[in-house]
């Protein structure tokens, strides 16, 4: 019986139990402390499950309160080993008499197949094959693996092993197989030594646990629940609840845990960040008692924010918002300078603080509005989700619908689900909310709305009201985008005329530019008065920032949009099938054709997915693409028909066409000849 349990249990430390001293203990002890693993298992994450953060909830109390007493904590220990393990023995082998081996021993060991039928040799199979699992995975951590070895003289305190072992050429943030760092066990032990030598080699203070708990991990591992609070207890520390959640939890946490302002000044000279929260959200001060760590922690928090928002102003001052947002948005400079420049007076404090910030993006589809709006969300809130709000307000047309909005009164149905827009902005009261084409909303939507741009607070149906007075709202729209893009087409056309005119001349400040500025008298004399009809109230504009245009593409921006597009099937290409593929720029003008005022950026993908990637496809599936070739695009325009079901065009057109060539090792280039998809010999 006793073969069937994991033998690595029998070989606790002194600090734990021995396998003697196990069985030595008395049965009345055994039956008090009984279900311990049973209870835990029941109630997995009690630090989730409670807002409050505590450091009782995190330390393992019963051990802490007896820590101060070896003996004490082995007759404490001793019974609870003693019932999980009979506790553990007998399941095992009742799982296995009934053939149904569990998935851990499954991995450990192999089950013979096609013995459904014969439960008993198959039961006593397994008991061995468990036996022989558990002695090979006691084995496994021997001590010539050196990054094992380096946290075992971590937790005990051994600097010199630790130096060796790093002169060694250990990682020094090498990580136990359950996730944690020696750093972490150092600074959970109060081994102060060990904390300065890891720090001075290197060891990053701000690494995150990636242990959860004994439970998570047993799931995440494989491995025997057992086995895993086995490990932590011996290997970490047995002073922290086997049931709440350590992810995220980074030395300094550790060091706080363990009750250590030493430790905690070293971290946090070292560069540990007191502001890091763990997967729980919480930082290193939520688990601090009263006293000098706390202190401490709230003066390192203070100094840390000022570097952080100096560095982050730095950073700004280095790379503007206006840079970033190009590496995203092509063309529309005039819209993103509009935008940044107002992001940056609100992020430096020069904005009206009792008003939301407000925007409305004007212009036809395709252009980058939505896109500007996710990329601006993307720079406020990083990458978080919940900072991006999207709103289709084409689906709040009708009167009724705006109880969808921010959710129905009480008596009405709907009322517990509460609104689309305040649930969202609860979650997130400074987040970017992008209003989609809000020109379809209904009246009353705008009403709200209205309100929402004027207080910057909103009630829902629930009567709890949410401040939103740091989000960012963005409307967007296209009423009177064709007026806006004949007007910028007309402006340019008189640009380019005026250039040539100026070269024509020969005079100096010729400027080859394809920017232009919408103006003042044409937003006044055209933009206002439609928009006013259309959303007949001046109160609702008026509470608008900025109006922010955007313009069709110009021939420049189309090629750079065709890159894009081009780029992205490349990389795909490489990534899925090991085929580069090669362009030149009569390509980018080639495909650039396919530009639609009416559907902007939608139109180029669409005509690089219709003449490029569809051949590529064709091609593939009739094996014409092999692995590791090198494919060129190449515009064609030949009046002899070119290669017959090339882009699946007619023959004997003159105008330009698309050849896909596969260039061989000798650099000779041939061309595919790809049969169209209804060819009938295909
Ligand atoms: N200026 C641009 N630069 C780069 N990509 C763009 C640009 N404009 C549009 N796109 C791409 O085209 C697609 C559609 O763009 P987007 O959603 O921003 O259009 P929109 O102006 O909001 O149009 P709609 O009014 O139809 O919603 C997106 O995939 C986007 O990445």
């Amino acid at each position: 019986m006793l073969s069937s349990i994991p033998p690595r249990i029998f070989m606790r430390r002194s600090r734990s139990l021995s396998p003697c001293r196990v069985f030595q203990t008395n049965t009345k002890d055994a039956a008090r402390n009984h279900n311990i693993l049973e209870n835990a298992v029941a109630n997995r994450n009690p630090i989730v499950s409670t807002s409050r953060v505590s450091r009782r909830g995190i330390l393992n109390e019963e051990a802490k309160a007896l820590s101060g007493s070896p003996a004490v904590l082995y007759h404490h220990l001793a019974p609870r080993w003693l019932s999980n393990l009979q506790d553990r023995r007998s399941s095992w082998a009742s799982l296995a008499s009934k053939g149904r081996n569990n998935q851990y021993w499954e991995k450990n060991g192999e089950r013979p197949d096609g013995e459904s039928g014969n439960t008993r040799p198959y039961g006593l199979a397994c008991a061995g094959v468990l036996s022989t699992a558990a002695v090979a995975f006691c084995f496994k951590k021997e001590s010539d693996n050196k990054g094992d070895a380096l946290l075992e003289a971590a937790r005990t305190n051994n600097s010199q092993d630790v130096s060796r072992l790093l002169a060694e050429g250990v990682e020094p943030n090498h990580r136990h197989r359950l996730g944690w760092t020696a750093l972490m066990v150092a600074a959970m032990n109060r081994q102060h030594s060990v904390v300065k030598v890891l720090l001075e080699s290197g060891a990053d203070p701000n690494a995150g646990d990636h242990f959860n708990n004994v439970y998570d991990t047993s799931r995440e591992k494989g491995i025997h629940s057992l086995e895993v609070l086995v490990s932590r207890e011996d290997e970490f520390s047995s002073r922290l609840s086997s049931r709440a959640g350590f992810r995220g939890c980074t030395a300094l946490h550790y060091a706080t845990l363990a009750d250590d302002p030493l430790t905690v000044r070293m971290l946090l000279e070292k560069g540990a960040n007191p502001l890091q929260t763990n997967a729980l959200g919480h930082t290193a001060r939520a688990y601090a008692k009263e006293g000098e760590i706390q202190t401490l922690l709230q003066d390192w928090e203070g100094k840390f924010q000022e570097v952080q928002a100096k560095r982050e102003a730095e950073e700004r001052r280095r790379f503007p918002l206006e840079r970033r947002l190009k590496e995203h948005i092509i063309g529309q400079e005039g819209a993103i300078n509009t935008v940044a420049s107002a992001i940056r007076r609100k992020e430096n404090g020069w904005y009206d603080e009792e008003h939301p910030l407000v925007f409305l993006f004007l212009g036809s589809s395709g252009i980058g509005k939505t896109e500007l709006a996710k990329q601006v969300a993307r720079y406020m809130h990083k990458d978080l989700k919940k900072g991006f709000i999207r709103m289709d307000m084409s689906e709040f047309q009708e009167k009724h619908e705006v109880a969808k909005f921010i959710g129905s009164p009480p008596g009405y149905v709907g009322h517990e689900e509460g609104g689309q827009l305040t649930k969202k902005l609860k979650a997130c009261p400074n987040a970017v909310v992008l209003f989609d084409e809000v020109d379809k909303a209904h009246p009353d939507v705008l009403t709200i709305m209205l309100q929402l741009f004027d207080e910057g607070r909103l009630t829902d149906g629930k009567g709890k009201t949410i401040e939103c007075k740091d989000a960012i709202f963005i409307m967007t729209s296209n009423v009177a985008s064709d007026d806006i893009a004949q007007h910028a087409l007309q402006l340019r056309q008189e640009a380019q005329e005026l250039s040539r005119r100026k070269m024509a001349d020969k005079l100096d400040d010729v400027q080859k530019n394809d920017d232009v500025t919408i103006s003042r008298q044409f937003k006044d004399a055209v933009i206002r008065p439609i928009l006013k009809a259309h959303f007949r109230r001046d109160e609702f504009l008026g509470r608008i920032n900025e109006i922010v245009y955007f313009l069709p593409f110009c021939p420049s921006e189309l090629q750079q949009l065709v890159s894009k597009e081009l780029n992205f099937w490349a990389k795909k290409a490489k990534q899925s099938h090991d085929i580069t593929i090669l362009w030149d720029r009569p390509v980018l003008d080639l495909l650039a054709g396919g530009y639609n005022l009416h559907y902007g950026a939608r139109s180029i993908k669409h005509e690089v997915e219709r003449r490029v990637v569809n051949q590529l496809a064709a091609a593939y599936e009739q094996e014409l693409l092999p692995k590791g070739c090198t494919l060129r695009l190449s515009v064609h325009s030949e009046d002899r028909g070119g290669a017959q079901g090339q882009e699946g065009e007619g023959l004997g057109q003159s105008s330009p066409s698309l050849r896909l060539e596969v260039v061989g090792k000798d650099s000779k280039a041939q061309t595919l000849n790809i049969r169209p998809p209804l060819s009938p010999g295909h």
